[in-house]
């Protein structure tokens, strides 16, 4: 069902073959699943975190959408998206991927089911997700009222975040 528009804002990592290729691919597919993206983050190098640290690096970005879908229908529009790119699901948890689609905020909803959290708990403490997130919007804050700014100044620096080139080309 679909109901009324929200921003929202999603997270894309990919750290197999063209990484690039596959986040500008992302972008260019998500209009045909009813996700209009509005604004690119840069994008930026990243050291891998989570259960498998022993992989490459990660090039990470976030976009700034606008969606009438509800979250399960957002969740299954990135699934999707990731599907088109040659994703298999079920990979390795934390593992390697040509591409990755994360749902990190829509709107001023929190939500939770067995597919889905929203805001994505690395939304509040990730630096690869937090970085190009306040790169977007330096006032975003989630649903409760925190700001990610400040969030990002108390993560110690330990997850390396290197800017790595320019936006990617979002629909005119
Ligand atoms: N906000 C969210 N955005 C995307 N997926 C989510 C979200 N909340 C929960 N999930 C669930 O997480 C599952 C695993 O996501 P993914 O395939 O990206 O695995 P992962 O990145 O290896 O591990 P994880 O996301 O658990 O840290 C998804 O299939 C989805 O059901
Ligand atoms: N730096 C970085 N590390 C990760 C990433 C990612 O996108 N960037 N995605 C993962 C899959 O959940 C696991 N680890």
């Amino acid at each position: 069902m679909s109901g009324a528009r929200r921003i929202g804002y999603l997270g894309l990592g990919s750290n197999i073959g063209d990484r690039r290729g596959h986040l500008q691919a992302a972008v260019d597919a998500l209009g045909a699943h009813g996700v209009t993206v509005l604004a690119s983050s840069s994008t930026y190098d990243t050291d891998p975190v989570g259960e498998v640290l022993d992989q490459d690096d990660f090039l990470n970005a976030c976009v700034r959408i606008e969606t009438a879908l509800e979250p399960p229908e957002l969740l299954a529009a990135c699934k999707a998206v990731e599907g088109e790119l040659g994703r298999v699901q079920g990979g390795v948890r934390h593992g390697p991927r040509p591409i990755d689609v994360d749902v990190l905020l829509l709107g001023d909803l929190e939500y939770h089911s067995e597919r889905l959290t929203l805001p994505h708990e690395q939304a509040t403490s990730r630096r690869f997700v937090l970085v190009p997130l306040v790169e977007l919007d330096l006032e975003l804050t989630t649903p409760d009222g925190t700001r990610l700014r400040d969030v990002l100044a108390a993560l110690p620096p330990d997850e390396g975040v290197r800017a790595a080139g320019p936006p990617l080309t979002v629909p005119a």
